[in-house]
């Protein structure tokens, strides 16, 4: 009979416990751009109904990183995508993903907030429609100012929502794409440097935003402000030369890092 140490038995739970709590496991992931590659062999895990920073100087691999969660990267000539990303349990990368499916379910914000040229209502519509979310036209009122809702943006736009969603400040529209990432109930949102585009004001909103979706989504952002990573994160992973150094609870990353390449880079030594 195998007769397990207590610390032993106590290790495999805790490993167990882990596993359940990860919502997308990326295990040995490498891109190349052509013959140029740019990550090398990243394990990283995002866990469920946490924000996870992807921080490191320009050029690391961060958004290379955060566009193979959603598979973004097939849309870009000559990228490769080698390793293994579960969401939940599922292959993400199994030819037979649809992958409209898996970007209903891992949804994405943009650098610049790239509202359609419609309507307010029509921006966040479009996603439930083509998902086939509602039935009525109540049901899709009732998406659309919910997401609004949970974007924080309903107060502001609920007199104008035939208006163009175009017309709305730069902040507004960062908040209306992040409310038509919601309304097609993805289970993680990916942000890339969602708030590079917006005054501190707006910012501020987006970040407090963030914290409250947090409750109901996965998060995963890029962002280059340490103090954003900060605020925002629970996790932190810091990438180098298309390496993941360290990833770790914020708070230590950013008091006591593992990695000496962290502690250089928080300290503003290098990127
Ligand atoms: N479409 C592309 N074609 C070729 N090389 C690319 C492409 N996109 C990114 N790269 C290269 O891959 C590497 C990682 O780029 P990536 O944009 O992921 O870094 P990043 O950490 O997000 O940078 P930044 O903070 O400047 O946005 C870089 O060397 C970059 O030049």
């Amino acid at each position: 009979m195998n007769i397990m140490s207590e610390a032993a038995v106590e290790k495999a739970l805790d490993k167990k416990m882990s596993t359940v709590n990860f919502k997308m496991v990326g295990k040995d992931v490498s891109v190349y751009y052509g013959e140029k590659r740019a990550l090398f062999d990243v394990n990283l895990n995002v866990r469920k109904n946490t924000v996870t920073a992807l921080i490191g100087p320009s050029g690391c691999g961060k958004s290379t990183f955060l566009r193979t969660l959603n598979r973004m990267n097939d849309t870009i000539e000559g990228c490769r995508v080698v390793g293994k990303i579960t969401l939940d349990t599922d292959d993400i990368y199994d030819p037979t993903v649809d992958v409209v499916e898996l970007r209903a379910r891992v949804g994405m914000v943009f650098q610049k907030p790239n509202p359609f040229p419609k309507s307010i209502y029509e921006n966040i519509a479009y996603g439930p429609r083509i998902h086939g979310l509602a039935r009525h036209k109540a049901d899709m009122d009732e998406i659309v100012e919910n997401s609004l809702q949970k974007a924080g943006l309903w107060n502001e736009v609920k007199d104008r929502l035939q208006e163009p969603g175009t017309g709305l400040s730069g902040g507004q529209q960062q908040r209306l794409c992040i409310a038509r990432a919601v309304a097609v109930s993805p289970e993680v949102i990916l942000m890339d440097e969602p708030c590079s585009a917006l005054d501190p004001i707006a910012t501020a909103k987006v970040e407090e935003l963030i914290h409250e979706l947090r409750s109901n989504f996965t998060i995963v952002i890029v962002t280059h402000s340490m103090q954003q990573a900060a605020r925002v994160s629970q996790r932190t992973a810091m990438f180098h030369l298309g390496n993941l150094v360290e990833e770790n609870e914020t708070d230590k990353m950013f008091t006591n890092p593992d990695d000496q390449r962290t502690q250089d880079y928080i300290m503003g030594r290098f990127g």
